[in-house]
């Protein structure tokens, strides 16, 4: 760094959305996948998209603009080609080819591990780093992007991931040594990003922001100090760009006095997850008894004094460095008061009041978003649709950025030890912006469960009732539970929004793929039937639409993973269930056979974690709340005739709060809320629940304790991990392990699938091991799942016969 660092502009945002306000990158990706367009066009949809964005932004007003944030399938996969980490078996075509190689998998190769970013609903491709990786910079992607900028008359701030978070975050490479960690690789790793440094300072680019949310969760003293030696080292730098390290989803705690010893010029902080450094929780802030917007939303924030049964985080736990005032002394502070993981308006007093106490303590404070808006939806003016009395609550990424901007201003025309709230507060006499909701919740507090919805009786008296009554063979074939969405669904669906379509015909359709799905189960020889989920648009979605206390969005698509995007319902007030939701689809499905066809419901920490939450009641009531309406739905689905019902949970490891020391409350309310959705199920209904990039492993006790009677989970694209632990020895009750990954397109082989299921024998008894796919298959063809699930089949009679000789 030369002398004096440039002054960062009084406003910017950590990240954009990239698929498109319409979803043109997604349309543009599977155009080009199916091969009815060139990668070319792919790229010049690319273009298009980061030149709207920019100038969007630049529109806005924003001070600071990034670049880097668009991809095109996942930011972690970039670093790993910015950083040449691409492992042989996906080398030998050209470079798109080996990208969406490890995105997607190939020809006889699967595709790199994906999963879960932090505690958010987009998922990342895992990078494999081994001893023998060889770095290699491939500065293309990010010196591109400021060229482009440049075209169009802006100047943008480089986004990459930084090389702490890129390596906690990476697996090791298949075979690398048991102690090995790609942290090891960290020196090396560092020489290519100084080389990436000096080609930015080349081309002129003043600041760079390198991403570091890993430093939020909790960290070791080695890896504190692969911090201190990495921003030393890359601070230490002659000729450089000003270096804006990014933090996000929660507190730095023990890293923060770290980062700021090195001579990083920006520190970027997240102060709706977290809170201002050596303050209480809220300082300037409301610190009173009702949640605090913005933190209540995120798990094991939730927790209020004598409400929540998350303890630690109304006040500052101890532990936690409290900085003095001169540790930010010298530096910029990138303040993040604006939500990049809710849809709520900013409240822009108590925001503002925030950014004075981190002014108090920094050299220079920059307005910005918690992270990146990538979690958000674009425009809330793309939503005409929605009620005028939720709207006003809302903001969406177009109007965060407007709210950034606003409180820059503002900011800059509040003079220093101005008193909070005082005569300058420039927000005095304008209606207080909040989110709150209408009214507090009263009826569904969780004083209210029945007493019937809590206790079920002990799993082997079950598992006998259930073997008596459902007489299914060992090894019994299940799927998870969505078939294809096929394209004449979708259209359907929308022709049916648009009014094109009128609502019988639309529910014969319905009916016509249930019979074709069960059809296909039953010729192919499955034991557990679904029926296939075609009424769904999502999972989550479904039963925002038919709850009270929802609103959904006709565009309010968000990134999941690759073209992949969801629109997450907006739960702005009480959860109630108006009437059954699922039944009649089900009746329907169990009508056309007398295999057992499984009741499928999605899990109230799911709904929640999938959705945008209202944030003035814990988070934990809101939970309590939906769980209670499943509850319903579960026992008109036993009442109906449904004997096998399915609860799904794949969020719960995703809901996880990511300190250590929040986790356990929060399971053990995520567990009860469970228990409280099933537990009203007889012993002969078996409760099946699924999970799926949930690191299994890691939260076993808690999936033990939510007494499902059968679990299916995700562990083909993981490794097979959780059969390697010996605490699933203990496991009691049934498990299907699922045997192939359905996010691939390939089919797996009758082979590969008896070498899962053999590791499954291992460890469990074959009356307790289920044969399944680890996911749903809606986002596959008919072709693909006809073949995959015929092997299924052969693979678990061959066994079966095994398991008799
Ligand atoms: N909420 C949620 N989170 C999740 C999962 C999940 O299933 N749901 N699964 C895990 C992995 N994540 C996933 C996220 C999305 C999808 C997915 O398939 N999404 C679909 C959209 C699903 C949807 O909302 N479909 C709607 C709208 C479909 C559509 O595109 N309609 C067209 C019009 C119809 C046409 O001509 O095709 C349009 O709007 O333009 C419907 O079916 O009704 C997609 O991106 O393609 C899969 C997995 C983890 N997180
Ligand atoms: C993301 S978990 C998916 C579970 C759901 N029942 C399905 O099969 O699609
Ligand atoms: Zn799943």
């Amino acid at each position: 760094m030369t002398a004096r660092p440039p002054t960062f502009p009084a406003s910017t945002v950590l990240g954009y959305p990239r698929i498109g306000p319409h979803r043109e990158l997604k349309r543009a990706l599977e155009s080009y996948w199916d091969g009815r367009s060139t990668y070319q066009d792919l790229q010049s949809t690319g273009r298009r998209l980061r030149e709207e964005t920019w100038r969007r932004l630049d529109g806005l007003g924003l001070g600071a603009l990034p670049s880097g944030t668009f991809s095109l399938y996942d930011q972690m996969l970039d670093t790993a080609v910015l950083l040449g980490a691409v492992p042989d078996r996906y080398r030998g075509g050209t470079s798109e080819e080996a990208y969406f190689a490890m995105a997607r998998g190939a020809e006889g190769v699967a595709p790199l591990r994906m999963t879960k970013w932090f505690d958010t609903n987009y998922h990342y491709i895992v990078p494999e780093i081994g001893p023998d990786t060889s770095f290699r910079l491939d500065a293309t992607k990010p010196l591109s992007e400021v060229r482009e900028a440049r075209e169009l008359g802006l100047e943008t701030r480089p986004v990459l991931v930084g090389p702490v978070t890129f390596l906690l975050l990476s697996q090791a490479a298949p075979g690398a040594p048991a102690e090995f960690a790609p942290l090891d690789r960290l020196a090396d790793v560092l020489g290519v990003y100084e080389e990436l440094l000096q080609e930015l300072a080349a081309e002129g680019v003043e600041w760079v922001q390198l991403d570091e949310p890993a430093l939020v969760t909790d960290r070791t003293g080695v890896q504190l100090a692969a911090v201190r030696t990495t921003y030393e080292r890359l601070g230490g730098l002659a000729d450089r760009p000003a270096l804006f390290v990014a933090s996000y989803f929660g507190d730095l705690g023990d890293a923060l006095p770290v980062l700021a010893a090195t001579p990083v010029e920006a520190i970027g902080l997240d102060l709706v997850a977290g809170s201002v450094p050596g303050s209480v929780p809220g300082i300037g802030a409301a610190a009173d008894e009702t949640a605090l917007p913005g933190k209540a939303a995120l798990p094991g924030k939730a927790a209020l004094p004598g409400k929540a049964a998350l303890p630690g985080k109304a006040a500052l736990p101890e532990t936690t460095a409290r900085p003095g005032k001169a540790l930010l002394a010298g530096k910029t502070v990138v303040a993040g008061v604006v939500s990049g993981r809710d849809v709520w308006r900013t409240d822009q007093e108590r925001a503002l009041a925030t950014l004075l106490a981190v002014r108090e303590q920094a050299g220079h404070v920059v307005v910005s978003t918690s992270c990146s808006l990538l979690h958000v939806p674009y425009d809330l003016d793309l939503e005409p649709g929605l009620d005028p009395d939720v709207r006003r609550r809302l903001a969406f990424a177009d109007q965060k950025v407007a709210e950034v901007v606003e409180l820059a201003a503002l900011l800059a025309a509040t003079p220093n030890a101005a008193p909070v709230g005082g005569p300058t507060t420039p927000a005095a006499g304008q209606p207080a912006k909040t989110n709150a909701a209408p009214e507090p919740a009263k009826e569904h507090t969780p004083e209210h469960t029945p007493e019937h919805m809590l206790v079920r009786s002990p799993y082997a008296v079950r598992a006998a009732a259930q073997a008596e009554h459902l007489r299914l063979p060992p090894l019994p074939v299940t799927t998870i539970g969505s078939f294809p969405q096929t394209g004449e669904l979708r259209e359907a669906r929308a022709a049916l929004a648009a009014g094109e379509l009128d609502e019988a015909a639309y529910d014969d359709l319905v009916r016509a793929e249930i019979a074709r799905a069960v059809a296909l189960q039953e010729r192919l020889g499955l034991d557990v039937l679904v029926h296939g989920e075609p009424e769904r648009n999502d999972m989550v979605q479904y039963f925002a639409e038919h709850l009270d206390g929802f609103a959904v969005t006709g565009n309010g698509w968000v990134q999941s993973y690759g073209s992949r995007c969801t629109r997450p319902p907006i739960l702005y007030g009480d959860v109630r269930r108006p009437e059954p939701i699922t039944v009649r689809w089900a009746h329907h499905a169990q009508s056309l056979t007398d295999k057992p066809v499984k009741g499928m419901l999605t899990g109230p920490v799911t709904i929640v974690a999938w959705s945008f939450v209202r944030d003035d009641i814990p988070l934990r009531d809101v939970v309590f709340q939906v769980a209670d309406a499943i509850g319903y739905e579960v026992r008109d689905l036993e009442a109906a005739g449904v004997t096998v019902i399915q609860v799904d949970e794949p969020a719960l490891r995703e809901l996880m709060p990511l300190r250590r020391e929040d986790q356990d409350a929060y399971l053990e309310w995520a567990v009860a809320a469970y228990r409280r959705a099933t537990s009203g199920a007889g012993d002969r209904t078996q409760i099946h629940t699924h999970l799926c990039y949930s690191d299994a492993d890691q939260i076993l006790d808690a999936i033990d304790a939510l007494d499902a009677d059968v679990t299916t989970i995700e562990s083909a694209r993981s490794g097979a991990r959780i059969l390697d632990e010996e605490a699933i020895g203990d496991f009691e009750r049934g498990l299907g392990p699922g045997v192939y990954d359905i996010h691939s397109p390939r089919v797996p082989s009758t082979w590969e699938i008896e070498v899962a299921l053999k590791a499954a024998l291992r460890v469990l008894p074959a009356d307790r091991v289920w044969v399944n796919p680890d996911c749903g298959l809606k986002t596959r063809t008919y072709d693909q799942v006809e073949a995959a699930l015929t092997n299924l089949v052969s693979a678990a009679r061959h066994l079966r016969g095994d398991q008799r000789s």
